[in-house]
């Protein structure tokens, strides 16, 4: 990992962002475009190209969810179940109720919110087909009060999808899971199939295939967020322990050879420290490939000669998940302006936000937390605002309203009120 000093609290340290290739834009419009004239039997036809496994049908059976039961520890149902009952506590909290004020005049007005009525739910494939996502995605939603939640997926070369995945479903109660990946599964879920209805809005995150293709369908549906690949900041002071420090940085690193792990700290012999561990642990991953490629290429450390310079940078790189871990956590916590989640302290470590503590895990990456959130009941909700204007409101108030329409040269505003005093 390269250590830089950085003196200037102005540094500009944007990643740009991966928009894909012309070649890709095409291939993904042809294959919108193809599952909007053949239906399921496109989405069979592109599962035979790209996933190399040939279906019989798309759905997935109760006799796959069954073998993904029987696959599974059930000491790890249980710790699913656990981490369910804290992500559904912590959304719950979230909720936000329609309310309607009345004045004087005996006027309402409100803002009533609905839950969206159906959501697709893509869980990436590969190696990144993670049990969590599911429980990320899906329990907001149903907190939201969404009725039909879907979930889609690329099937294995063994024509299902990993055990993890199908009993984290299972145990939400989701039965409508497809085994249909890539731009095809978001053209299905956008317009719909002979086996698949369309949905509202489609969530989750996937490769640029997936990317390109929500963006194309963004308007006709809604869509959660283009996620990039993961990252993680630490910041830090002296007090901090290397190793830890080390090994928060891989388990980002670990998730994406673009991924990103940077240590902002205020001592440079802890960054040479890290440093040295990173390299030290990196090797002993499973995923050291991918980490290795990951640190290589966009870790970083920077060390700065003081806490608020240290904040600045943070502030400017506004990463998808901060850990803070210096002596008094809580007393900067006002001056971190952008990211993701924070975790703070020593015990607070990345993955204990990814699986179990309860808030959500899908959260802004490539500087996006500086205007964005992350994923929440709100984004499975709607609202309409609500007006009801008593005869008393309505008298008062006409003429004013129309002298505003005329002043915008629209007559028959205007009028519309008027009509109602002839
Ligand atoms: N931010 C997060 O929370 C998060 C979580 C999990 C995964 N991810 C990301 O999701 C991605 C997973 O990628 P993946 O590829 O393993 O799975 P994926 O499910 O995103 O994509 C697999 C699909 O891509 C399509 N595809 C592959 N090559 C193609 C080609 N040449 N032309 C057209 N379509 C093609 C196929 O249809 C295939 O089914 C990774 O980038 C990972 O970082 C992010
Ligand atoms: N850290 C990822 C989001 O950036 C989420 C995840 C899932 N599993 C493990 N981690
Ligand atoms: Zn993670």
């Amino acid at each position: 990992m390269k250590i830089t000093r950085i003196t200037d609290k102005k540094v500009s340290l944007r990643r740009t962002i991966d928009t894909g290739t012309e070649e890709q834009r095409k291939i993904v419009q042809s294959i919108i475009s193809t599952v909007r004239s053949d239906g399921d039997k496109a989405l069979f036809s592109y599962t035979e190209t790209f996933d190399k496994v040939s279906l019989s049908s798309l759905k997935v059976t109760e006799e796959e969810f069954t073998a993904a039961y029987e696959e599974l520890d059930n000491e790890l149902v249980e710790i699913i179940r656990e981490a369910a009952a804290n992500i559904r506590s912590f959304h719950e909290k979230q909720k936000r109720e329609s309310w309607f004020s009345y004045n004087d005049e005996g006027t309402m007005l409100g803002q009533k919110i609905t839950a969206l009525d159906a959501v697709g739910v893509y869980v990436p494939g590969g190696t990144a087909a993670y049990p969590s996502s599911v429980l990320m995605n899906v329990i907001p939603a149903q907190v939201a009060g969404v009725k039909r939640i879907v979930i889609t997926s690329p099937p294995n070369q063994q024509g299902t999808l990993p055990a993890g995945v199908l009993v984290a479903a299972k145990e939400l109660g989701i039965a409508e899971i497809y085994k249909v990946g890539g731009a095809q599964a978001i053209a299905a879920l956008a317009y719909g199939t002979e086996t698949i209805a369309a949905v509202d809005k489609i969530m989750g995150p996937g490769n640029i295939f997936v990317a390109l293709a929500k963006r194309e369908v963004f308007g006709i549906v809604d869509i959660d967020m283009i996620a990039g690949p993961s990252e993680i900041v630490v910041l830090s002071d002296e007090t901090a322990r290397a190793n830890e420090i080390a090994a928060d940085l891989l388990s980002q690193a670990e998730h994406d050879k673009n991924s990103s792990s940077i240590l902002v700290t205020t001592s440079m012999n802890q960054a040479e420290e890290v440093k040295l561990e990173v390299e030290k642990q990196v090797a002993t991953l499973p995923r050291k490939e991918i980490a290795k490629a990951s640190v290589d290429t966009y870790g970083h450390i920077y060390v700065t000669d003081d806490l608020e310079t240290a904040i600045a940078v943070v502030n400017e790189l506004a990463p998808e998940h901060l850990e803070v871990l210096t002596e008094n956590p809580l007393a900067i916590l006002n001056d971190l302006k952008h990211a993701g989640a924070i975790f703070l302290g020593r015990y607070s470590s990345e993955p204990v936000g990814d699986y179990f503590a309860g808030p959500n895990h899908v959260l802004p990456t490539n500087g996006t937390a500086r205007f964005s959130s992350p994923l929440n009941v709100d984004d499975f909700m709607k609202k309409s605002s609500i007006i009801s204007y008593s005869e008393k409101a309505f008298t008062n108030n006409y003429e004013k309203i129309a002298k505003l329409a005329r002043l915008e040269g629209l007559e028959a505003h205007a009028r519309a009120l008027e009509e109602r005093r002839k």
